[in-house]
């Protein structure tokens, strides 16, 4: 598991394109079969990405994490980023997941196995300081809000799926937004939430295509050109929005002091610098 301590705003405008990468852009996810984690200081927030091969995959305990199991004192959220069917074992009982489905599994459960050829799983987890029940949701049981317009570029249907009035956690907030055909823009007029880190997983977008994502605080942006199944990193000072090159779909999870999901500072278009 490779590990990302915190940046501060101010290290952003001394970073050249490697740099705010590294940082920030989590992209070898699905790269090959097997599983990579990828665990921020942010939040202490972990990424991850499974791809099925032959042979079901386990979810290990990575030694950064000083516990027995990974879910010792956390939780988790799944999403089939793929298009092949999965099932997720949570100490022996089955969950299948079809594309762009969820699950959530509670702290301390001890095997968590992803199986499903091809299959591949993008997973968001949280410290947590309770048990919640494991539960999985399709994309009918989310909470669907629409947003945006075709004159903005931006017409976009979001799913929330983890949350306070959905499959109940400790902190870890997660849902899926899809572009309509289309529609190019995210997140925008855009935002930040100074009690939480937000991260970005793009999917649903042609290997030929690209994401280009703003991040940093509103006054002093940059961006980062994001491919299909690289996910982004957005500490709580940071903005977080993007358009793409094709229509494309993310998942967008939060993890920090609270839940509200309307508990963010909006960004006027016009003070983006
Ligand atoms: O398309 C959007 O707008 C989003 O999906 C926004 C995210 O849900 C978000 O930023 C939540 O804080
Ligand atoms: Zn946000």
């Amino acid at each position: 598991m490779e590990v990302r301590h915190a940046t501060a705003p101010s290290e952003v405008p001394t970073l050249d394109t490697t740099g705010l990468r590294a940082r920030f852009l989590v992209e070898d996810l699905f790269a090959g079969p097997g599983i990579r984690l990828t665990y921020s200081h942010h939040d202490r927030l972990v990424v991850g990405g499974v791809v099925v091969g032959d042979a079901p995959v386990d979810l290990p305990a990575p030694a950064p994490l000083r516990a027995s199991a990974f879910l010792d004192r956390r939780e988790l959220g799944v999403v089939n980023v793929g298009t092949a069917d999965a099932a997720v074992e949570v100490d022996g009982r089955s969950f299948s997941l079809a594309a762009r489905e969820c699950l959530y599994v509670g702290r301390g459960a001890r095997v968590v196995r992803f199986s499903g050829d091809g299959a591949r799983l993008y997973l968001v987890s949280t410290a947590a300081h309770a048990v919640h029940p494991t539960r999985r949701a399709a994309l009918a049981d989310a909470t669907p809000v629409k947003l945006g317009s075709v004159s903005g570029s931006n017409e976009r249907t979001i799913y929330k799926y983890i949350h306070a009035d959905g499959i109940r956690s400790c902190q870890l907030v997660l849902g899926v937004t899809v572009l309509a055909d289309g529609s190019m823009w995210n997140t925008m007029p855009c935002h930040t939430h100074d009690r939480r880190t937000e991260v970005y997983c793009y999917f649903d977008l042609p290997p030929e295509h690209r994401v280009v994502h703003l991040m940093g605080r509103p006054d002093e942006t940059r961006n980062l050109i994001v491919a299909d199944g690289e996910a982004v990193i957005s500490p709580p000072w940071s903005v977080h929005c993007g358009f793409g090159t094709h229509s494309y779909s993310f998942v967008w999870a939060m993890g920090g002091e609270n839940q509200a999901y309307d508990d963010l500072e909006p960004v006027d278009v016009r003070d983006l610098r």
